[in-house]
Order: C-alpha cells, then sequence, then structure tokens
C-alpha cells in the first residue's frame, strides 16, 4: 500500500539516503532498525512530507503521494519519540486534536476518553495537562493521539525512547495489540531490539543510506550478514567502518 523508491536525500555534501527502496504491505507491521545517524528520522520526515527528498518517489496505493497528501495525511497517525504533546492543552484535547476540526466537541471528547481507555488511562487523566503526567503516560497519551482517528497507517518514531524495561514493554505490547485489532499498517523506526521483538512483522535495516537487509524476526535471527548480527546482539564493532 505504501512503496518507496530509489529515494535520495542530501545536506550538502552529506549523503543521507543513496538510494531507499521499502513495501509496507495492508496490515503489516515493519520496523526500521538501524545505527544512530543512519537516516531513519530523516526516511521518516521525507515519508510524510516534512522534507522534499532530492530524487525517488513515494507511492500511495500505486500513485505518487505528492498527488494526494491530503488524503492520506487524514488516513495516517503518528506518535512522537517524545510523545510531543502540547503542553497547553488538556490530555483529552490533545487526542482529539485532529477529530475536533470535524466534529462536536462532545463526541470528540467521548473518543478521547474511549482511546485513552483503549492505552490504560483512565476518564481522570483526560483533564489533566501534560506536565502532570509521567514519561509512560505521555507515551500513552501520545498512543491515544495516534489512533484517534482510526488510521489506516501508524507511525511510531523510537516509541520506547526513555521508558524503563517494564514500561517499554508496556507501550511495545500496546502497538502491538492496536496494530493486530486495528489492522492498520505499521511503521516503527528504532534501534530497540525488544521493540522489534514484540511489534515487527518484518525488519528492515537501514545502512549507509540503503536497506541492507530486510526480513522477519524468525529469518533476523539466523542471518548470516554481520553487520545484522552485530546490530542484533548489541556487540561493537571496530571503529574504522566510519560509524557516525
Ligand atoms: N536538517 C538537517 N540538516 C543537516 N543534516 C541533517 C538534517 N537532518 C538530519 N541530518 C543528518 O542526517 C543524518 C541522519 O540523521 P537521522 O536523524 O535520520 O538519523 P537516525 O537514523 O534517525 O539516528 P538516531 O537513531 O540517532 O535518531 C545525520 O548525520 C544527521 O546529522
Amino acid at each position: 500500500m505504501l512503496s518507496v523508491r530509489g529515494l535520495v536525500k542530501s545536506y550538502g555534501p552529506k549523503q543521507v539516503l543513496q538510494g531507499v527502496d521499502l513495501d509496507l504491505e495492508a496490515g503489516e507491521s515493519l520496523v526500521v532498525i538501524g545505527g544512530s545517524g543512519t537516516g531513519k528520522s530523516v526516511l521518516l520526515r521525507c515519508i510524510l512530507g516534512l522534507e522534499a527528498a532530492d530524487a525517488g518517489a513515494i507511492l500511495w496505493q500505486g500513485a505518487p503521494l505528492a498527488g494526494q497528501r491530503a488524503r492520506f495525511m487524514d488516513g495516517f497517525g503518528m506518535l512522537f519519540q517524545h510523545a510531543a504533546l502540547f503542553d497547553s492543552l488538556p490530555v483529552w484535547r490533545n487526542v482529539a486534536f485532529r477529530l475536533l476540526r470535524d466534529m462536536p466537541r462532545a463526541r470528540a471528547r467521548a473518543i478521547a476518553i474511549e482511546k485513552l481507555a483503549r492505552v490504560g488511562l483512565g476518564p481522570e487523566v483526560a483533564d489533566l495537562y501534560p506536565a502532570a503526567l509521567s514519561g509512560g503516560m505521555r507515551k500513552r497519551a501520545g498512543l491515544a493521539r495516534a489512533i484517534a482517528a482510526d488510521p489506516r497507517v501508524i507511525f511510531f518514531d523510537e516509541p520506547t525512547t526513555g521508558l524503563d524495561p517494564i514500561r517499554a514493554a508496556t507501550i511495545n505490547d500496546l502497538i502491538r495489540g492496536i496494530v493486530d485489532e486495528t489492522g492498520a499498517s505499521a511503521i516503527t523506526i528504532t534501534h530497540d531490539m525488544s521493540s522489534v521483538r514484540a511489534i515487527a512483522d518484518r525488519v528492515a535495516l537501514l545502512d549507509r543510506g540503503r536497506m541492507r537487509w530486510q526480513g522477519s524476526v524468525a529469518q533476523m535471527d539466523s542471518a548470516e550478514d554481520g553487520y545484522l548480527r552485530d546490530f542484533v546482539a548489541g556487540r561493537a564493532r571496530p571503529m574504522a567502518r566510519g560509524l557516525p
């Protein structure tokens, strides 16, 4: 349903994406892994239209995304790395942010409370301000916002960053559960291997501007690619490889 073909993006002399190819099937959960600074966030920003790629194509349901971006944006949800809640708005209005454009306030609030419940936050949280929430609660609220409009595609940017292992596992389980029950497609970018194992139907390894390897979690565990094996095991590699 979403295809990336030959995506190229440079900043001055720095070539970040050097011809990235990627496919996301309907209902699939794809996790993109890769070392720090390999361009995962740049890839995500290009797909979302927050950055213009230098070359390449992004296709949505077979047609260039550029010509149907408004429709695409109506059908997508996003969980930002640090939840990115608006501090000046109560939690329910953060969750209902997009809904409030199109529906009466009472209906939007009811949906926000329902989505908060889905991520394990009670109605008493609805009127709190983000500053009153713990890191784990902020992530949950961000997740509730991501699913508020029943998206067909959800992007998760480093969903477990800053969380302890138990809270990270809870967020991973919520993401997997939501993807399963809604049938949405998901792209997650992360270097947290626990997220990969909990969330991924398919894993794609971005390295030096290209997709180096793709496969299932089971294939990842038996892959022969040396860099992938070191990445999965968290083993140090010689600096001579030129890691950023
Ligand atoms: N706006 C920008 N201007 C210049 N360089 C940029 C810009 N955005 C990203 N870069 C560079 O592109 C490279 C890839 O960055 P990106 O944030 O996509 O990495 P990442 O894989 O998401 O890393 P991390 O896992 O650490 O978040 C980095 O070297 C970064 O410095």
